[in-house]
């Protein structure tokens, strides 16, 4: 983890480096993914259960890649009952978040016979990705789940991968039951990806694939866009802490480190107005670096894309913290709330130090697939709205019609449409 003084030149610096994080910036593995997908396209289950075999060393065959529901049953018996209270009572807070985003059709109608309108749908079928090569996310079963099932999505399936022996983590599949997934599939990777877009003789073709995942994940949904739709392109994990001299530098620091244990390429970055809180988070991530499970992850992280930055005022800090535009965003100085209202681009804001980044991972209630890598600029946290779809509805009378007709002929004339003219022109001709 490096610090530095934060100047024009840092910022620049950093945000080259913070890119190379990117699926963009991997083009080596473009290729590898490209071929993934056309095989699966071409070959459909054999290719899936042979790139299984080889990334993940599981045997599976058209009669034991779904998980079934003696597994699900088995997966209970696995789980804590303590846990299973609180997976329950996660999902219900992020229930009564997404319930709040719920769009509804509406419908303008004037005396004069126009109505115009827009009619809410929700897909037929979500395929959800849950990632778990290096780690396992039921947490992200719940966050991707959710928001279709308040949407009202039909059918839900969902793919993740299994270990050697073919088998899920139980508490994913226990979170899948709880939250209404219909058809779980234990396969991981691009393979999973390409099977959800393109269907296989096992796994059901899907409207819309969402969820995060490796650089193979993310590389294979950006490839299969247009072919199904996608949600962002959330990547490795990210944490910016805005921190002042009130800041207390151990919270500060055990934040910082929860996201770092995701992923070598996750990113972990103080900005702080004050020199001696610096020195002080330093310290105690080394300190906690050298307790925690993950620390081999951690360090590589930290040596990748661990800042600590010193602005010379909040003004520079928080412009800063705009033009990085993290997936998470803690505020910890005086007046957070204040600050919050300055913040133009972050995925998910965590205010006060008592709102650790990991409550947003496990409870708080908003989605925590967010987006990484300077997407936040344009892209919002996953949602209901990614499981809708809008159609416009449009009905007009005679009546209506007749006193704009001539417009529209005039119009469609202008653009040398004769046929769009025509067919206004044929209901007025007598
Ligand atoms: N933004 C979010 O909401 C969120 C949530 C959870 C996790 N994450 C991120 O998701 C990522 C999860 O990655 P992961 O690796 O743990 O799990 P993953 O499920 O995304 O990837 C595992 C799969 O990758 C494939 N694979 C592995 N090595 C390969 C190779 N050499 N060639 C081709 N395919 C290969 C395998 O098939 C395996 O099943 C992490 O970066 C984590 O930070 C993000
Ligand atoms: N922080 C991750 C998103 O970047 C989500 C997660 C799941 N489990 C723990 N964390
Ligand atoms: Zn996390």
């Amino acid at each position: 983890m490096r610090t530095l003084k934060l100047t024009q030149d840092t910022i620049n610096s950093l945000l080259t480096d913070l890119l190379k994080r990117s699926p963009s910036q991997y083009t080596e593995f473009e290729s590898k993914v490209g071929e993934i997908i056309e095989n699966v396209r071409a070959k459909k289950d054999a290719a899936v259960f042979e790139y299984t075999k080889k990334f993940d060393g599981a045997d599976l065959t058209a009669e034991n890649v779904e998980v079934t529901e003696e597994e699900l049953a088995m997966a209970y018996k696995f789980v804590q009952p303590e846990l299973l209270k609180v997976i329950r009572k996660a999902l219900v807070n992020i229930k009564t978040y997404h319930e709040k985003q719920k769009q509804y059709s509406w419908f303008d109608s004037s005396e004069n016979g126009i109505m115009v309108g827009q009619k809410v749908t929700p897909i037929d079928r979500a395929g959800v990705y849950v990632p778990g090569g290096k780690a396992v996310y039921p947490s992200s079963v719940l966050m991707n789940v959710m928001p279709a099932k308040v949407a009202g999505v039909k059918e839900i399936i969902m793919t993740t991968p299994c270990d050697k022996n073919g088998n899920v983590n139980p508490a994913t599949l226990v979170a899948a039951k709880e939250a209404g997934v219909d058809r779980i599939f234990k396969i991981g990777g691009a393979q999973a990806i390409a099977a959800m877009a393109f269907g296989t003789e096992s796994i059901p073709k899907a409207d819309k694939i969402v969820g995060p995942g490796n650089i193979y994940v993310a590389l294979a949904k950006k490839a299969v866009f247009g072919h199904v739709s996608i949600d962002s392109i959330a990547g490795p994990s990210e944490i910016l802490v805005l921190a002042d001299e009130t800041a207390n530098p151990s919270y500060v620091a055990a934040d910082l480190l929860s996201q770092a244990e995701h992923d070598e390429l996750a990113s972990a970055i103080l900005i702080t107005t004050s020199e001696k809180l610096a020195a002080e988070v330093l310290a105690e991530v080394q300190r906690f670096t050298h307790e925690l499970s993950r620390k081999e992850i951690i360090k590589k992280s930290l040596d990748n894309y661990g800042y600590i930055l010193i602005a010379p005022d909040l003004n520079t800090a928080i412009d800063t913290v705009n033009e990085i535009a993290s997936e998470h965003l803690e505020i910890v100085t005086a007046n957070a709330f204040e600050v919050m209202t300055r913040i133009k681009h972050a995925g998910a804001i965590f205010i006060g130090e008592y709102s650790s980044e990991p409550l947003g991972d496990y409870f708080a209630g908003p989605n925590h697939v967010l987006p990484t890598n300077g997407t936040a600029k344009f892209f919002s946290p996953l949602s209901v709205d990614d499981f809708i779809k809008k159609s416009s509805i449009i009905s007009y009378s005679k009546e209506a019609l007749e006193p704009i007709y001539k417009d529209i002929i005039q119009f469609a004339e202008c653009e040398q449409l004769t046929a769009h003219a025509n067919s206004i022109r044929v209901r007025f001709e007598d």
